[in-house]
């Protein structure tokens, strides 16, 4: 069996040596078994009836159409916190630019020339003086696998350091200092902190999150951090606010020509996840997940399907989706007890609106081909897949 992978964005090689020359061939044909990238935009993309699974080598699938996809049948995968050390690390980079006129002082100095830069330096330095993190209170908004580094290690810095989610996960809850002050809402975080950072999926919930409601909260000193996703924040309320002396500070990771060449606004090329490690943790993940999903069917880390996973011991597996209705574990079991054949091991899962059956065979190739065909003929499939077992 062979599986053609169509891939966008550089992924890292250590993630494509995942799928290995003798099982998959890489953007071969048009009709591609699954999906592999980075940031490329998938919303005016029509998906070939062959693909069966899309993973996102990284954390935000915004850029793939992933309630089409659940339509459709094709399972989304992301890679959870592979790349959260790398984010973590840049938006501690920026808090210290922020109380630091590091990038200015160091510009400064490439001016100077003579014998005597040193005392000129010396003598003009105090332009140049910050202030210090420890003892700012910070404001996490989403706790996620990001935010949780964020908020933990700046709790180590010395900061007071204040946490929104109301959707927080347990583990990510357990893995939340007990130092860090939970808030009952949003607007306690932004008006209370000297420096606010978003760490939240982009949804159709979440764009504008920071409106200009939330922006008029802020104190005239507060800094405002975006390593999330651009669309979080109403940027055009953002530039009014800024105009009125509102906040002192904007820092995004997302390029938009509104916010160019402003003295309050400082903008990054996406680079986030920008890192060897982050690149080759992602990609490592994000291979391993589409490869065990397509080998044996079994789903982890989907943004929309449920997490199926069964040990893999029987000759065939068939991997059916279908719509989350009564009885169609029933009917599917029906039609493979009325072609005489004894299920192995069976398992069924749903998240919303689509479920996934796992049906395990110890049948020939022409009997489990037969039942797929007739499973396919029940009312309320999406699509079904037939997998040998090569182990
Ligand atoms: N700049 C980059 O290169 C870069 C890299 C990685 C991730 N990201 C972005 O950061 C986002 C977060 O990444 P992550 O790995 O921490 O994801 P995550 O899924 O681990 O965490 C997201 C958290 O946000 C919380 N959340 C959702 N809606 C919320 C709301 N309305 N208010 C408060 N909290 C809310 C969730 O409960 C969850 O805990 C990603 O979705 C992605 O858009 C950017
Ligand atoms: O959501 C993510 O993981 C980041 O935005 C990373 O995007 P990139 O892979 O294009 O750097």
């Amino acid at each position: 069996m062979s599986y053609d992978i169509q891939t966008f964005n550089a992924i890292a090689k250590e993630g494509l040596a995942r799928l290995p020359e003798d099982c998959y061939t890489l953007n071969q044909t048009q009709h591609p078994d699954a999906i592999l990238l980075r940031s490329q935009k998938l919303h005016d993309t029509k998906f070939s009836k062959s693909i069966k699974g899309i993973a996102r080598a990284g954390a935000g699938t915004n850029n793939i159409p992933v309630d089409r996809c659940t339509k459709e049948g094709i399972v989304v995968f992301n890679t959870p916190g592979a790349n959260a050390n790398a984010v973590k690390e840049l938006v501690l980079a920026n808090l210290f630019l922020a109380v630091r006129p590091i990038l200015s002082g160091a510009n400064w100095v490439q001016t100077l020339s003579g014998p005597n830069t040193e005392e000129q330096a010396e003598a003009h330095k105090k332009q140049f003086a910050g202030t210090e993190l420890e003892g700012k209170k910070l404001g996490v908004i989403g706790l996620g696998a990001i935010g949780a580094m964020v908020a933990n290690d700046a709790y180590r810095l010395g900061m007071d350091v204040v946490g929104y989610d109301p959707f927080v996960s347990v583990d990510t809850a357990w893995s939340i200092s007990r130092h860090v002050h939970r808030a009952l809402n949003i607007e306690e975080v932004l008006s209370s902190a000297d420096f606010i950072t978003i760490h939240v999926p982009l949804t159709e919930k979440t764009k504008h999150l920071i409106g200009k409601k939330e922006l008029s909260l802020l104190q005239s000193h507060a800094v405002l951090l975006n390593f999330a996703r651009g669309e979080l924040v109403d940027a055009q309320a953002l530039l009014e606010i800024l105009e009125q002396d509102g906040f002192q500070k904007y820092v995004t990771d997302f390029a938009d020509e509104k916010l160019l060449h402003h003295e309050k606004i400082l903008v990054l090329p996406h680079l986030g996840a920008s890192t060897q490690e982050a690149e080759t943790n992602c990609a490592i993940m994000a291979a391993t997940t589409l490869a065990n999903f397509l080998e044996t069917g079994n789903i982890r880390h989907s943004v929309n399907f449920p997490t199926v996973e069964i040990s893999f011991h029987s000759p065939f597996r068939l991997a059916i989706v279908h719509q989350n209705v009564p009885n169609m574990l029933g009917a599917i079991s029906t039609v493979v007890a009325e072609l005489g054949y004894n299920i192995d091991n069976l398992i069924n899962r749903s998240r919303e609106e689509i479920a996934y059956t796992l049906v395990d065979l110890t049948v020939t190739n022409e009997q489990a081909k037969h039942a797929e065909k007739k499973i396919q003929q029940l009312e309320h499939i999406l699509s079904t897949r037939l997998i040998q077992n090569l182990t």
